[in-house]
């Protein structure tokens, strides 16, 4: 049979190396995230601590490297003083951007205590919305200050000696967004962000920082933003954040599996916006992308609207999104437009991690369960090793509504190892409703594909609850134990692609 696709490969042409913080997720104190999410002391599961078990064994086989924290909306109103010291002190107060009673009983020292004992880089965002210089500086102190000066003594007091060592810094969240608690325009966002990230590096200056792009492509000071925000920033910080979020709209089920192209050509903007003030600036610095919050997430159909939430007590259920197989198909072709971009996307956020638009839910008190979005993230951050390759593809496409003209096929191949041998993560989506045959060519290669994963897209509404989840992962996940190898040739392999499926396979290759 004629191949649908190809995709040719050779260790010599690589993209960049995967920089591990690409497999990142959040947890914002919103909804359930925190409370019965990550930390729920009356559960059967919780350590010592109050977290429970069963999610951070989890989120361990998700392979989260890193998790953002605390927001999200919800940094920009924060005082992040009122959730330190002993618990017992500590008041509650209405956080305004999702409109619930925060109980002040997780805060800085037990997340980052919690993600210390997984083995999970922090990173964390400062509140730019009603504070500022001062508060954001004394935070880093709090966090990476060593013995002597008075927030690093204020942790010592609360029991903790050695410094946290946070890297990742963003100066604030979404504040082109009007909902934003503080949101300010890009003038004033920029000088503001110049201060303070000025400040928290004097501080600290081995911290990163990352300065707020916008808060989607959508977003009518697109573009502008970037530049007017770097133009007062560039010199000082080191990424722009970017944040997106896809759904099926009206049915049109080929826009949504063309999702990850319309993401490709938003990261090529945010890319053209910053090199272009780099170029106005005759500068050799490079600013690379922090897509701090991406997700498949039914805002237009599901989120209640910000300004109109009720008041709620924890736990409040928000935004609990319910996944399907389709949505997982989405999800891992958006990981594959991650990967062809590691150049210059070292960091990216899967938003969020624990019941609110989230790989993983739970119930209060009860068990703790995998959406079908979980599959596709945990085998790629399980499978991309190494660097990326930069493979050609060749393939026909298909015209959506909202992204015109789309592949039909997209690929990623990573190769961990030498130039000579190495390790391959092959990752291939199907965006049609036929079978596809994909020849990879691999010139000069000795090429063996092994087994991997294979999600594949459904047609029914997703349903919450485990047994709903369970389901979908009996037929619509497989753990494939071989390739679907259908024909193979010195440099050539062809594989069969299920219709609108993700597919993750393992391989070695030498060069001949
Ligand atoms: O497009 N929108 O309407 C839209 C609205 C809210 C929004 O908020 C972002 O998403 C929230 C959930 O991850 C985070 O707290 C915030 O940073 C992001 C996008």
């Amino acid at each position: 049979m004629h191949p649908n696709a190809t995709v040719l490969l050779h260790p010599d042409f690589r993209t960049g190396t995967i920089d591990r913080r690409l497999f990142g997720s959040f947890v914002e104190h919103l909804g359930r995230a925190v409370y019965t999410g990550i930390y729920e002391p009356e559960h059967a599961t919780a350590d010592e601590h109050g977290f429970r078990r069963d999610v951070a064994d989890l989120t361990r086989e998700l392979g989260v490297t890193m998790v953002r924290y605390p927001g999200g909306n919800f940094v920009s109103n924060y005082v992040w003083e009122d959730g330190v010291g002993p618990v017992e002190e500590r008041k509650p107060f209405i956080d305004l951007a999702w409109r619930t009673v925060e109980p002040n009983l997780v805060g800085t020292d037990e997340f980052l205590q919690w993600a210390e004992r997984e083995g999970i880089e922090p990173m964390m965002a400062v509140n730019l919305g009603t504070r500022g210089v001062a508060a954001a500086a004394a935070l880093v102190e709090y966090c990476n200050g060593v013995a002597g000066s008075r927030w690093a003594d204020l942790r010592i007091a609360n029991g903790r000696e050695e410094p946290y060592g946070v890297r990742l810094w963003c100066l604030g969240n979404e504040m082109d967004g009007p909902w934003q608690i503080g949101h300010k325009d890009a003038h004033e966002y920029g000088k503001l962000a110049a201060e303070a990230g000025k400040a928290m590096k004097l501080v600290d200056p081995s911290i990163e920082l990352v300065v707020c792009g916008s808060s989607s492509m959508q977003m009518e000071t697109f573009g502008e933003w970037e530049q007017t925000v770097l133009s007062y920033t560039y010199d000082l910080v080191d990424h722009i954040s970017m944040h997106a979020y896809y759904e099926e709209l009206d049915g049109d089920r080929a826009s949504f599996l063309g999702s990850a192209t319309g993401m490709d050509r938003f990261i090529r903007r945010v890319v053209a916006s910053a090199d272009a003030v780099g170029a106005r600036k005759r500068s050799d610095k490079q600013i690379t992308i922090s897509f701090d919050e991406w997700n498949v997430w039914y805002l237009e159909s599901r989120f209640p609207g910000e300004t109109n939430l009720p008041l709620q007590h924890q736990p409040a259920r928000i935004i609990e999104d319910v996944y399907s197989g389709l949505d997982a198909v989405v999800l891992g072709d958006l990981m594959v437009t991650l990967l062809n971009h590691a150049d210059r996307v070292p960091v990216a956020c899967l938003a969020q991690l624990v019941n609110v638009i989230a790989p993983i839910m739970t119930e209060p008190g009860g068990p703790a369960w995998k959406q079908p979005t979980f599959h596709p993230f945990a085998a790629t951050a399980r499978l991309a090793q190494g660097d990326v390759l930069d493979v050609r593809v060749q393939t026909p496409t298909i015209t959506t509504t909202r992204h015109g003209d789309v592949p039909a096929v997209t690929a990623a191949v990573t190769w961990a190892g030498e130039r000579e041998s190495g390790e391959l993560g092959v990752f291939l989506v199907n965006r049609t409703a036929e079978p596809v045959e994909v020849e990879l060519r691999h010139p000069g290669v000795a090429l063996t594909l092994g087994g991997g994963v294979e999600v594949t897209a459904d047609h029914e509404p997703a349903v919450h609850g485990p047994e709903h989840a369970a389901q979908i992962e009996a037929e619509h996940v497989a753990t494939l134990d071989a390739a679907p190898v259908t024909a193979s040739a010195p440099g050539t392999t062809t594989v069969r692609l299920a219709p609108e499926s993700w597919t993750a396979l393992s391989g070695t290759a030498t060069l001949t």
